[in-house]
């Protein structure tokens, strides 16, 4: 995967930055999961406020530590460390890819109390994120020119919940010139179906950005 995710000849990029997988040191991963822990307490803590005082205290002083190392785009670890979930973007949701091929790309994991709608389910807003996130990797996986999302549509079937295994499944399903249609699946893992989606990726034309 790696390698595809490297040096493409610039006619398949556009204006689309080269792309190099990270190899984040080991505390960068330690560092992601008690991210996305705070994460999930922040929308959750019901805490006295001097509580949330001394949490503001230690929020502050983290932001202190790091602010002098934010970096230009494709520098940080963030979005590039593929061995991690979410490849170790707080953005992205936490799941692991597990097929990453032509015949398309299979990824694995659960929504977090992060993640929350209302009454126990997922927010709408997120699956669309782990749909367009998948029908970009399609793309690259495919062997296709780096593509941007035109049009993205989710069929909610049921609700997803969470903090249960789920799997999204997707491939390119036809292409015509620069349009690459797409079609995925987010199942529970007895196969139940709870949402599917499909897209335009439209190729970018030198210089688009
Ligand atoms: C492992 C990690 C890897 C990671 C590898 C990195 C992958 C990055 C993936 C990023 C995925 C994203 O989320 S991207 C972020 C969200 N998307 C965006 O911001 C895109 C914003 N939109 C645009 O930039 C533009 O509209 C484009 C590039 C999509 C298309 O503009 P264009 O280049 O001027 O092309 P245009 O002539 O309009 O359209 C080309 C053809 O597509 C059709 N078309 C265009 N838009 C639509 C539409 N909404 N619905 C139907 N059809 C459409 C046109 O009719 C035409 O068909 P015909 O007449 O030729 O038949």
């Amino acid at each position: 995967m790696s390698e595809q995710l490297s040096d493409e000849a610039d006619e398949h990029r556009g204006g689309f930055p080269v792309w190099t997988a990270s190899t984040a040191g080991p505390d960068f991963g330690r560092f992601v999961e008690a991210m996305r822990t705070l994460q999930d307490l922040a929308v959750s803590a019901d805490a006295p406020d001097d509580v949330f005082a001394l949490a503001a205290d230690q929020a502050e002083k983290l932001n202190e530590l790091l602010a002098p190392y934010k970096a230009a785009e494709g520098k940080a670890p963030a979005g590039r460390a593929i061995e991690l979930p979410g490849r170790g973007s707080l953005l992205m949701l936490p799941w692991r890819i597990e097929k990453f091929d032509a015949e398309g790309v299979r990824s694995r994991g659960v929504f977090r109390r992060y993640h929350l709608g209302g009454n126990g389910a997922a927010h709408g807003g997120v699956l669309p994120l782990l749909f367009d996130d998948l029908f970009g990797m399609i793309v690259h996986a495919a062997g296709r020119p780096i593509s941007r999302t035109a049009y993205l549509h989710v069929n909610y079937r049921k609700v997803t919940p969470l903090e249960v295994p789920l799997v999204i499944e997707g491939a390119v399903d036809h292409v015509e010139g620069r349009k690459t249609f797409i079609k995925a699946r987010l199942t529970d893992e007895s196969g139940t179906l709870l949402a599917d989606g499909d897209a335009l990726m439209v190729q970018l034309l030198p210089g688009q950005p």
